[in-house]
């Protein structure tokens, strides 16, 4: 497999997030985001880690994106914290924020590394949040505020554009399940999270395309391949209702299909929030649509599980290969993910936005040789070529992450970098599977 089989307009790249590396979360006029509220409350985060330094990204982004050249990845994913440009998530602007966005964007074309920029990964300011937050439907208009901002302030530099990442885990570990900031729980908040935030994204991308008309414009999902722990008809049914929770709920509304309620009853509590002309509203005919996928689920029907009537089978229970998330390698799912989406006339194209693996990596003398993160990168990028000559209009790959970084809830435990971090001397080392990707890309067939 050569980087060559993929196409030569194939994009190449890696992925970060502000709030899981940057760090400096209270310095330059820097408002507090809701992750910063979140992990400084005890037991909420694993050995109550924090982002409060992260990987210091916000003073060394020289010497990462100097890497990210080094390893000749063409392409940088970096989302903006709202909160450091706007403080209070609406009004005041701070220039501080804005000239370390500027400086990261400048830098990286200077090192002829192309930015691809994400709006919304996860850290809403906690000003916003006091009044509401992905509830309050006033979100819509001050999130196309902050979009405004961003495209007024990058898009004469930056063409690619990711409005939200990942709605289903943001709203559902945010909003319904209360796992991950900021913290709340039950259908009461999740619902109107959904139907808000769903909303935003298409409110914000014809922001985008009106003041940058020629952005290439996407927005990305968690997806997963889910099958049945035994095929029998009442697990195909929990089935259908998992998958189409995890994978169509915030997916098909942007595509102009509207909610899935006649797969998944409870979505019809939506109808509550639907307002005037808001099922066209959620429509946006997007330059691309990025899918994250990291594995499959194996679900059962369950009658515990309100509104779902199923369960997740836990992979620790399926005595098969884990990453250090306790996630299944399964590189198939990658190539069945890809199958699924691209049967979608509406979607013109695919790009793998996040992919990548947690593993126990540890330094021998200055070296991390972490040959599973190879096979797991290698295995998932065998399935996407598999896809691609079936015809799949799968364009582009980004590898979730860069350096170790503040995994959410799980803290720095888990690593997924293709640069090893020592979070206490912010020391970086390039792990094999860095090396490795630096002479895929680079090679010649
Ligand atoms: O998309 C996500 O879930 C997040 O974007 C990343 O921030 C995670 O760190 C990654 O997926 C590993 O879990």
């Amino acid at each position: 497999m050569n980087r060559e089989d993929f196409g030569s307009d194939f994009e190449w790249g890696v992925s970060t997030a502000a709030y899981q590396i940057e760090g400096s979360h209270d310095v330059d006029g820097k408002g507090l985001s809701i992750w910063d509220v979140f992990t400084s409350k005890k037991g909420k985060v694993r050995n109550n880690h924090h982002g409060n330094t992260a990987c210091d990204f916000y003073n060394c982004f020289k010497g990462d994106i100097g890497l990210i050249k080094d390893l000749n990845i063409p392409n940088f994913r970096f989302s903006i914290s709202w909160s450091r440009i706007i403080p209070n998530g609406q009004g005041a602007v701070n220039q501080n924020g804005i000239d370390y966005y500027n400086r990261i964007i400048d830098y990286s074309l200077e090192c002829g590394i192309t930015p691809w920029l994400t709006l919304y990964h996860w850290d809403l300011p906690q000003a916003l949040e006091l009044r509401g937050g992905w509830t309050n439907r006033d979100i819509i208009g001050w999130f196309s505020d902050y979009t405004e901002l961003c495209a007024k302030n990058f898009g004469d530099r930056v063409n690619n554009w990711m409005v939200m990442n990942e709605p289903s885990v943001f709203t559902g570990a945010g909003y319904f399940l209360g796992i991950h900031a900021p913290g709340r729980s039950g259908l009461r908040n999740f619902l109107p999270a959904i139907h808000h935030v769903t909303l935003a994204t298409s409110s914000a991308a014809r922001q985008l395309k009106a003041i940058i008309p020629h952005a290439n414009l996407g927005t990305t999902f968690s997806c997963t391949h889910i099958e049945p722990q035994a095929v029998t008809e009442r697990n195909l049914l929990a089935v259908n209702r998992v998958d189409t929770l995890l994978n169509r709920t915030f997916l098909e509304p942007i595509l102009g299909m509207g909610y899935p309620q006649n797969d998944l009853k409870v979505l019809r509590k939506l109808d509550k929030y639907i307002k005037g002309n808001d099922e066209a509203d959620m429509a946006f005919d997007f330059d691309f649509i990025g899918f994250q996928n990291y594995t499959r689920e194996i679900v059962k029907a369950s009658f515990f599980t309100p509104y779902l009537g199923a369960s997740l089978v836990k992979a620790e229970k399926r005595n098969v290969p884990l990453t250090d998330m306790k996630w299944e390698v399964y590189p198939q799912a990658m190539y069945h993910v890809i199958k699924k989406f691209d049967a979608y006339p509406q979607i013109r194209k695919i790009i793998i936005t996040e992919n990548g693996a947690a593993f126990p990596d540890i330094v021998v003398n200055g070296e991390v040789a972490d040959e599973q993160r190879i096979s797991y990168l290698k295995d998932n990028l065998q399935s996407i070529l598999r896809a691609k000559k079936e015809g799949c209009k799968v364009d582009g790959y980004f590898v979730w992450t860069l350096t170790d970084n503040f995994e959410w809830a799980e803290g720095y435990h888990p690593r997924f970098g293709l640069i090893y971090v020592d979070f206490d001397t912010q020391r970086r080392i390039v792990k094999d599977s860095g090396k490795w990707y630096k002479e895929f890309l680079t090679r010649k067939a």
